[in-house]
């Protein structure tokens, strides 16, 4: 039998859950049921053949995988208004949520309810997520489950639940720190001669080059790098400028940065 799954909360990252799952065959739009309390914003999705709803005990009470992807200052009231529909021996609780632990989750739902934190990025709806794993008592059949699930819509690696924070500074907002890299670029680009939108598909291809390269070689970032930078070149000359300037540095900082915030995003008492 096919699981259904509710996914509470469809904004971002739910609706890019959603869709990189359909898109991948893991699951039917129809075994989809996508929350939100402003169901107008999910009309296309209706169109599409997911079930779209405002009732999150309604969508618990139907489903087998209830995903959680509320903002954290939103949880307490969904764990409030959820609870009474989980049934530990039927659901299986994933939550995306960051900075909040599965034992937080099991405070408020049930000692018994097996919960899985995961954190995708939103690389998610064209299958290329980097998702990481952690949970402190789902058991191995229901760990194998949501490692397939996610990984039919990119990488999985599982972590200790310890690490979740650092994760989502590294993974999910590191998608945002790439692509501002990329902006820049471009706006490099520019300044050397050409129009914007060349000058920014030049400058996606060239990052897209740079991460294949890692991928397919199984290189080291400064090993790619060295047969670029001819001696005296204008390759070492660009890099050294960059990295007078800081940009090791402040890429390092921001992640250390975004790795404390991660970790405070949350309080038990809403
Ligand atoms: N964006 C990202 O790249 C990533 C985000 N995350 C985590 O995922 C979670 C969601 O983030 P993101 O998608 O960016 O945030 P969004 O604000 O885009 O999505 C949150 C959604 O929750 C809905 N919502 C709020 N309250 C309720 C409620 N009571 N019942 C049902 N739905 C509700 C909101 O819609 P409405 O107001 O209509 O109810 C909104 O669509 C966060 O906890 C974040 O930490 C994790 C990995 C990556
Ligand atoms: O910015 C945020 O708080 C969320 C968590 C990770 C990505 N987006």
């Amino acid at each position: 039998m096919t699981k259904k799954i509710a996914i509470i909360g469809s904004g971002n990252i739910g609706i890019s859950l959603a869709k990189g799952l359909v898109k991948a065959d893991f699951a039917q739009a129809a075994d989809i049921t996508l929350t939100r309390r402003n169901i107008d914003n999910l009309k296309s999705f209706a169109d599409a053949g997911f079930i779209v709803s405002s009732d999150n005990k309604q969508a618990v009470a139907a489903a087998d995988v209830v995903i959680l992807a509320v903002l954290p200052q939103q949880l307490n009231t969904v764990l409030d208004e959820i609870q009474p529909s989980i049934n530990a021996t039927k659901h299986l609780v994933i939550s995306v949520i960051s900075g909040v632990s599965c034992a937080a989750v099991r405070e408020k739902l049930g000692d018994d309810v097996e919960v899985v934190r995961v954190m995708p990025n939103t690389a998610i709806a064209i299958g290329q997520s980097m998702t990481c794993m952690a949970s402190d008592n789902a058991s191995a059949e229901n760990i194998a489950d949501v490692t397939r699930m996610f990984e039919t819509v990119g990488s999985v690696v599982k972590i200790n639940e310890d690490l979740m924070t650092s994760a989502t500074a590294l993974c999910a907002c590191g998608i945002a720190f790439f692509l501002r890299a990329i902006r820049a670029a471009s706006q490099g680009g520019v300044e050397i001669g050409f129009h914007a939108d060349e000058a920014l598909k030049m400058a996606v291809q060239t990052a897209k080059g740079a991460a294949d390269l890692l991928l397919l070689h199984g290189t080291h970032p400064e090993s790619e790098i060295d047969k670029v930078t001819s001696p005296k070149g204008c390759t070492i000359a660009g890099l050294n400028e960059m990295e007078h300037n800081g940009f090791s540095s402040s890429l390092i900082k921001g992640i250390k940065l975004s790795a404390l915030k991660a970790g405070n995003l949350y309080t038990k008492e809403g």
